[in-house]
């Protein structure tokens, strides 16, 4: 006969060990579902195929159901236990419980129910008080290899009930790992040591502590010793200290109760151990413990389940603070090679200002010292200037009529072939201008209109005013005809600024001499503004700028509104002018409101000139164009590259000058000696030096009428004589003293022998000489 396995064995299921003895195995099944409602049953049988010969022979009754007959339980062997189970299983019906059946074969009942537990994880089992007399006796009574045996099988753990006549004697037993066996009996005890020493003792409380269990709560292992009756009580209670610990007062007294009532007899029946209540109340309090150690575990699992909850959240937060502390991070690692690329930007940007300011500073250092020079220079200019005043004031009465030439109408008709307009120059608002052949001389002759000129006396007085207002950059006044009312110039053969400009000469002027051009008319103005009184020339433009052999600039028709009337100034001034627009152009604006000149007039003019030389351009958006090209740092697009090719560094400076001065309100113009000057001097230096051949070679030939005509050299101390022409001091002298009273030009003889200083001339040959 084979097992039988059950099928679908659980942990819902209990199942009761149940022999031949049907009035035992009523209680037991009566106590099993009374009291274990809800789990499914199975009943438990330890078929012993061998042992039923011999107890038929010697206890036929314990086998012997009282409906059935032993003859033919005996015959139909272990069909008969079939049917037996059968019939217990039957009387379950009524009580709604469905049960099923568990067959092992086996002579050894405690090893047959060890081999249910382990083949089939009994986890709830209820036995008879005999089954425990017999099967846990006998267990704990095997050799060291069967304490083993039930140890690895024990693992699996089992509640045992122990019942009696229908009455629970006894509850669970539950077998533990060798570590928890070795807690409870300290340390030196294992596994074995302790099957050795339980042959000692009745009964033993674990501490069940299996990780897998849920129910976790004390169990009681008995273990029926197989000491006999009559070892002492004393050897008993030393074998039992360790494991009683975990028992109440009351449980002790119990189990002494059941150990010594045991020792007094050897069969060992829970009816001669403890009443019923004492039972029922053991089993009540230790129920009661589960489930307070339940709710204890239940409440502490929840908490953990809280905690770890909170846990959880707490991690979470964390990782999402990590989270956004990373993105922070990322962000600042973004913004830091951002801020990295502008500081090395910056830096770039610093270094290229610390080259410009260290420029700039060297720039100034050096405009610094030519203002010094300047001011020496014109500090001394001032002083010569008194001084000559002072022996021209001495020496007026006797030079007027002498030094200043006064040509008859027949000269002037003479000089311009009787008005021929061939040897016209130009017209503008106060007159006709002529080229003439006068005393052998080239000169302009300005034709003052009749109706608009002062009277004689006026006219006369203020020629010799503007006679005397010499410099090397203004065109020189030698005489002028009364009678005519004709001022007579020298003639300057490369015509005016205005010409150039206009692109009628030949060959456009290169931007050296338009440089040397903007210093000539810088120098005179300074000249002008300084004198006493100041000179204001009040029609600076660039057809008054006259350029001569050597492209040296003299500003023309200094003075001339003064010799005409104001009436003719004002109201005739649009009709004649060529091209009205184009003169307002240079006024400046502050004139229009306050109607009179001031020095800084003469400034905004010279900014409008000076804008003209660089870019060549008509005058229409002039400043407007300058300005944007500056501003976009483009100053090319504006340039006038017919010039050759400017220095931009110097140029752009030159043109930030030039827009000052076309400031409309004359308090942000700059000053002409501390501002103009000092850019466009050290420029000039620089336009001879780079100025092509042919240029510096016509810069550097010698104006003609810087020769003396007698001895045919530059003159030292020119002089000019009666008959007109300038000469050598020492050689006109010469030329006299040795008895002659003609002049060595027209072999004429002369009106007198005195001689006056050119001043004009020598200050001219000073400067030509500084610039060579
Ligand atoms: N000394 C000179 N040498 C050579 N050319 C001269 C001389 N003086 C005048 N001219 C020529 O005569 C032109 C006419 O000059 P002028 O000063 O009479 O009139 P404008 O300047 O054109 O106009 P406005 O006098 O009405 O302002 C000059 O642009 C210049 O070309």
């Amino acid at each position: 006969m084979g097992s039988v396995v059950v099928e679908d064995a659980d942990t819902d299921t209990v199942y009761v060990a149940v022999g031949r003895n049907a009035e035992k195995t009523q209680q037991l099944l009566h106590w099993a579902v009374n009291n274990l409602s809800g789990k499914n049953v199975c009943l438990l049988h330890i078929h012993q195929p061998h042992a039923l010969n011999s107890l038929s022979d010697r206890n036929l009754s314990v086998y012997e159901p009282k409906d059935l007959p032993i003859q033919a339980f005996q015959e139909q062997g272990n069909q008969m236990v079939d049917e037996l189970l059968d019939q217990y299983i039957l009387t379950l019906v009524p009580a709604g419980v469905r049960a099923c059946k568990l067959l092992i074969e086996m002579d050894d009942i405690e090893k047959g129910i060890a081999k249910a537990i382990a083949q089939h994880n009994i986890r709830w089992l209820v036995v008879g008080a005999a089954a425990d007399e017999y099967n846990m006796g006998k267990l704990a009574k095997q050799d060291l290899d069967k304490a083993n045996f039930v140890r690895e099988q024990a693992l699996l753990s089992c509640n045992i009930w122990f019942i009696c006549k229908g009455n629970l004697i006894c509850t669970r037993y539950l077998v533990y790992c060798t570590s928890v066996l070795v807690n409870i009996f300290g340390a030196g005890y294992d596994m074995d040591g302790w099957a050795a020493k339980k042959q000692h003792i009745h009964s033993i409380w674990l501490y069940s502590k299996h990780t897998s269990d849920i129910e976790t709560r004390p169990a009681l292992l008995a273990v029926n010793s197989n000491t006999e009756a009559k070892q002492s009580e004393k050897t008993k209670s030393e074998s039992i200290p360790d494991a009683l610990k975990y028992l109440d007062s009351d449980d002790m007294k119990e189990i002494q109760s059941i150990s010594s009532h045991r020792s007094l007899n050897s069969k060992w029946s829970f009816n001669n151990v403890m009443d019923r209540s004492k039972l029922a109340d053991l089993m009540f309090h230790e129920d009661e413990a589960f489930e307070s150690q339940c709710s204890k575990e239940i409440k502490g699992r929840k908490e953990v389940e809280e905690q770890l909850a909170r846990t959880n959240q707490e991690v979470q937060k964390i990782k999402n603070e990590q989270d956004e502390i990373l993105e922070e991070l990322q962000m600042i690692k973004d913004q830091n090679s951002v801020l990295m690329n502008q500081i090395s930007e910056s830096q770039c940007t610093e270094s290229e200002f610390e080259e410009k300011i260290i420029s700039a500073v060297d720039l100034l250092i050096s405009f610094r010292e030519k203002r010094d020079r300047i001011r020496i220079e014109h500090a001394n200019a001032v002083r010569e200037v008194q001084v000559l005043r002072k022996f021209d004031e001495a020496d007026t009465s006797f030079s007027y009529q002498v030094e200043f030439p006064s040509f008859s109408f027949v000269e002037i008709n003479e000089a311009t072939h009787d008005f021929d307009p061939s040897w016209k120059i130009g017209e503008g608002r106060y007159g006709s201008v002529y080229k003439g052949l006068l005393r052998n001389m080239h000169v302009a002759i300005k034709m003052l209109p009749s109706y608009g000129c002062q009277s004689l006396s006026e006219f006369q007085h203020q020629v010799e005013v503007l006679s005397r207002v010499r410099h090397p950059n203004l065109l020189t006044l030698i005489g002028s005809c009364a009678d005519s009312r004709s001022l007579v110039y020298e003639y300057l053969n490369n015509g005016s600024l205005e010409n150039h400009l206009a692109r009628k000469e030949k060959n456009p002027l290169p931007w050296q001499i338009r440089i040397s051009i903007a210093t000539n008319i810088c120098s005179a103005l300074i000249f002008l503004h300084s004198s006493e009184p100041c000179t204001i020339h009040g029609n600076l433009k660039p057809s008054k700028v006259l350029l001569d052999a050597n492209y040296v600039a003299k500003l023309s028709d200094l003075g001339i509104p003064s010799l005409v009337r104001q009436s003719f100034d004002s109201a005739d001034a649009s009709t004649i002018c060529n091209n009205p627009n184009e003169r307002l152009a240079y006024v400046d604006p502050e004139y229009f409101v306050t109607g009179k000149f001031t020095p800084e007039s003469d400034v905004y003019s010279f900014g409008v000139i000076l804008l003209q030389l660089l870019t060549g351009r008509p005058l229409v958006g002039l400043v407007r164009d300058m300005k944007c090209a500056l501003e976009k740092e483009n100053l090319k697009a504006v340039l006038d590259f017919s010039a050759g090719e400017w220095p931009l560094y110097q140029t752009e400076q030159l043109a930030y000058l030039a827009l000052r001065c076309c400031d409309k309100s004359w308090l942000n113009r700059p000053d002409l000696v501390s501002e103009i000057w000092s850019v466009l001097e050290p420029f000039k230096a620089t336009c001879i030096d780079t100025s092509p051949y042919f240029i510096s070679k016509k810069l550097h030939r010698v104006p003609s009428h810087f020769v003396c005509p007698i001895v045919q050299e530059v003159m030292e101390d020119p002089y000019i004589a009666a008959d007109g022409f300038t000469y050598e001091a020492e050689a006109i002298r010469g030329w006299l003293n040795s008895g002659h009273d003609t002049s060595p030009m027209t072999n004429l003889k002369l009106d007198h022998l005195d001689l006056v200083p050119n001043y004009a001339l020598h200050n001219a040959i000073l400067e030509w000489q500084q610039q060579q």
